[in-house]
């Protein structure tokens, strides 16, 4: 079963307070959200494998660790997983990104996904699907569905807020993927949105209804 890490850093914490505020208006939620995905992103890094290359200092050769094993690659669940990526990158620029389009129907809450393209090399990449909401996991488990039928092999998903419900659903679809999360919530309303969650997050980021 994939394991669930709740990251409780004092900064993702407070940061995280004030996305949900719904005073808060949109330039300073999109840069708060900046902000938790690169905290977030320092904390699912803390595992990436090293190994050691020789390097010359202006004072002598020295035997020196640099980044090893696969490279990594970014997918945001559009649109509001877009929020997350340039924060994600900032510590890891040199992955790739690929996208997938999702939409929630507002009715039946099933994804309907739109749009999706991803890096051509995706069986040799780590990759992390992001999305700042995790709900009933309809749309995690459809993304990666998706990446999987494309040859993704080895997925972890990063998310900011998610429900216990998306989170048990994500872990009975892909028990092989892992699910990083800022908070986790109480449960789901009847429309689906996470209580007390931070409202529409596409729409907090992109300032539409
Ligand atoms: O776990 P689920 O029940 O699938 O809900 C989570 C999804 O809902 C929201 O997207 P939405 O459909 O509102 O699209 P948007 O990001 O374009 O606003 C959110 O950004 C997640 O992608
Ligand atoms: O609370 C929720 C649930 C799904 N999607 C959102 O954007 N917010
Ligand atoms: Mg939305």
């Amino acid at each position: 079963m994939g394991k669930v890490y709740v990251f409780d850093h004092p900064l993702i914490q407070h940061k995280v307070t004030y996305i949900r505020d719904k005073s808060t208006g949109t330039k300073e939620f999109r840069e708060l959200v900046d902000e938790i995905a690169t905290l977030m992103a320092f904390e699912i890094t803390r595992d990436l494998p090293l190994e050691e290359i020789d390097v010359e200092t202006p004072v002598q050769m020295a035997k020196s660790k640099v980044l090893a094993g696969k490279k990594l690659g970014v997918v945001p669940i559009l649109r509001a997983g877009i929020g997350m990526v340039d924060g994600i990158l900032k510590l890891i620029p040199a992955a790739k990104v690929g996208h997938i389009g999702l939409y929630r129907d507002p009715v039946t809450l099933q994804p309907v996904e739109y749009y999706l393209k991803l890096p051509s090399d995706v069986q040799e990449r780590d990759f992390i699907v992001v999305d700042p909401m995790l709900a009933t996991g309809g749309s995690a488990i459809e993304a990666v569905n998706s990446m999987k039928k494309r040859g993704a092999t080895k997925i972890r998903f990063m998310c900011i807020i998610a429900a216990p419900e998306g989170v048990e659903a994500l872990q009975k679809a892909h028990p092989d993927v892992d699910i990083y999360i800022a908070a986790l919530d109480e449960k789901l309303n009847e429309k689906g949105y996470i209580v007390p969650g931070l409202g529409d997050a596409g729409d907090r980021l992109f300032g539409t209804k």
